[in-house]
């Protein structure tokens, strides 16, 4: 679905970001852990072309992408959620209505598309209230529903569960897993929770100062991390335990 060579992100003389290569299958979870400041967001952002990266070639479909300029109708296929909810002051519906408007929907479509993804995640109750009086875990059910609505072939996440106690990650995150596994959504998560990790993804890739040390199928890297890795899965062991 996605294949990435060569790709660098270099700023001045210091590399940020190198990946040889890199391989993501349809409708595949691939998780991404590393340190703070190891290059997972800005791996996000090449992927998701919100960024250029310096040197190297984005295939997606097979087909190579012309990364500096890619064509609107290539990035409507793709959905980025992010830690921070981008939530519009206005109702939790036209929050999730806000993409399909955009795209000139027509409007019958519009109320039954976001009457659904309402009921997917719970939130049908709050169609009418405002979107800013909302809890955490509620903003982001809602931003997560505004991200699956367009239909992504391929879904970013930086983060996104971050923010939340724990029942409400629990509950978010296993109502979310469904969808995902249900619509076969191809989909990239970045996360310093093991337990999210765990939970979520079929691979799981360790990013270390700009460099993919280890991937591979998620318990194999979590319980048998390379020389490269286990310095910093052995840093997270507190958390497992
Ligand atoms: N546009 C940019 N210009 C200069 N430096 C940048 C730029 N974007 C990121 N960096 C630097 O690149 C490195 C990787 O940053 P990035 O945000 O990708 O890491 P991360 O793994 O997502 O970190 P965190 O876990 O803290 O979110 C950091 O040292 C950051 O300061």
């Amino acid at each position: 679905m996605i294949r990435l060579e060569n790709i660098q992100y270099t700023n001045k003389d210091r590399t940020i970001l190198s990946v040889p290569s890199l391989s993501i299958t349809q409708g595949e979870i691939l998780g991404m852990m590393g340190p703070n400041g190891a290059g997972k967001s800005t791996l996000i952002k090449i992927l998701s072309c919100l960024q250029a990266p310096t040197g190297g070639k984005l295939y997606y479909k097979n087909a190579e992408l012309p990364i500096s300029r890619i064509p609107l109708e290539q990035r409507r296929k793709w959905a980025v959620v992010l830690q921070q909810t981008l939530i519009f002051d206005t109702t939790v519906f036209q929050n999730v209505a806000a993409g399909l408007k955009i795209r000139k929907v027509p409007r019958s479509q519009i109320k039954q598309k976001v009457d659904f993804w309402l009921e997917q995640f719970g939130i049908s109750h709050l169609a009418k209230k405002n979107a800013h009086q909302l809890s955490g875990g509620e903003a982001q059910r809602v931003n997560l529903a505004r991200a699956l609505i367009l239909d992504p072939e391929v879904l970013y996440l930086d983060e996104p569960f971050t923010a939340l106690d724990y029942p409400t990650k629990v509950k978010l995150l296993k109502d979310f897993k469904a969808i995902i596994k249900q619509t076969k959504t191809t989909t990239i998560f970045v996360s310093h929770d093991v337990t999210e990790i765990q939970f979520m993804c079929d691979r799981l890739a360790i990013l270390m100062d700009g460099h993919i040390v280890q991937i591979g199928s998620t318990a194999n890297v979590l319980n048998n991390p390379n020389q490269y890795a286990s310095p910093f899965i052995h840093d997270m062991s507190l958390h497992i335990e």
